[in-house]
């Protein structure tokens, strides 16, 4: 009998394999300097949230691989980064196959909150584990880090600090209970754009990794706002005003301070508490339509049994 999910109608359920795509925030970001390839060197804090994207994938014959997704607002060919996942993995394995994908989209897209580049680390992980190929997290995330420089962290999830390009890992094992309550203010942001938008007084040698690092190892929930920082956010306040507008609505309507996620439009306040998180939603929910109340996720629950570590 068919599965009626959202717009996708799932026929063969028995041989879909599922995985969940989740999103991150930022709670630090640092640039550090231009590189010669285009990139800058970031020092990053990344942490995974329990907003996700839905994935099933079903063996296809050599070759072939489509996607159809329930967000009219990505392309569903090769430009796809899910699609460039299924891709580099039978490009990688020489397995001589092919796969349908199947993306039910929550992430809001382009938005600082790595979308495209979940749905790549779990196509990649979801086909280890549908081919019995065996590689490990690290492999993986090595084919991923070709798709974007996001996809290495979105591969292990959790709480980790990024950063070379983003691919550099380091895994931080403390995942605090914290909440973070999103805002989505519908506006297209272009990552490249905003890098390309850096001055050199945006850049710094000191990064506020080390600083977060510590309060997140003394489960100080309360000191992680103060040390959030974000060094594409002037760039992308100065580009859009209205973001900047926005951002000072929010702090006076949740009497939080509020930060940018990624390269934005994506801004979230903090919350120690489930009820914290509820009162700055209710409050939100009066300026704004697009509020999402997240919690802090920990590596376990991204990646689950689905790959050797
Ligand atoms: C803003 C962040 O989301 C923070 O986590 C990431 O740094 C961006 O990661 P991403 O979207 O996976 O980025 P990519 O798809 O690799 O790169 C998009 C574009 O952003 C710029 N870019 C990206 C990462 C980086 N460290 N330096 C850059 O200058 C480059 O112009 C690149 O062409
Ligand atoms: N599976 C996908 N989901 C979302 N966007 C995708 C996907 N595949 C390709 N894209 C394209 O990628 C671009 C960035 O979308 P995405 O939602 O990944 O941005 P983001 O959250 O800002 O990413 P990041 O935080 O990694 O910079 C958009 O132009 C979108 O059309």
């Amino acid at each position: 009998m068919p599965l009626h999910l959202g717009m996708l109608v799932l026929v063969e359920v028995g041989h879909l394999l599922f995985k969940r795509a989740y999103a991150k925030i930022n709670l630090t970001l640092d640039v550090l300097g231009r590189r010669d390839d285009g990139y800058h060197e970031v020092d990053m804090v990344m942490q995974s949230i329990d907003l996700s994207d839905l994935v099933w994938l079903d063996k296809r014959p050599a070759g072939e691989v489509t996607i159809e997704s329930t967000s009219a607002a990505i392309p569903v060919d090769e430009r796809n980064l899910a699609v460039q996942a299924a891709r580099c993995f039978f490009e990688h394995t020489g397995i001589a196959a092919g796969v349908h994908i199947q993306l039910e989209k929550h992430i809001p897209i382009a938005a600082g909150l790595a979308g495209g580049s979940s749905d790549a680390a779990a196509v990649l992980r979801g086909l280890n584990e549908l081919f019995g190929t065996g590689m490990s997290l690290e492999e993986l995330s090595q084919v991923g880090a070709r798709i974007g420089s996001d996809v290495p962290f979105c591969m292990y999830g959790g709480t980790a600090i990024a950063r070379g390009r983003g691919e550099k890992l380091t895994r931080i094992p403390y995942v605090l209970p914290m909440f973070a309550v999103l805002v989505h203010p519908r506006l297209f942001v272009s990552t490249a754009e905003v890098y390309q938008g850096l001055r050199p007084d945006d850049f710094t040698d000191s990064p506020a990794s080390a600083a977060m690092v510590s309060c997140l190892a003394e489960a100080n929930g309360q000191g992680i706002a103060p040390l959030v920082r974000n060094a594409l956010q002037r760039v992308t306040f100065d580009m859009y005003p209205e973001l900047r507008a926005l951002a000072e609505k929010v702090e006076a309507v949740t009497h939080h301070p509020v930060h940018m996620s990624g390269s934005g439009p994506t801004l979230f306040c903090l919350a120690v508490t489930s009820g914290q998180a509820q009162r700055m939603y209710n409050a939100l929910r009066g300026i704004m339509k697009d509020v999402y109340i997240c919690r802090f996720v920990g590596a376990e629950e991204v990646v689950g049994q689905t790959a050797a570590e």
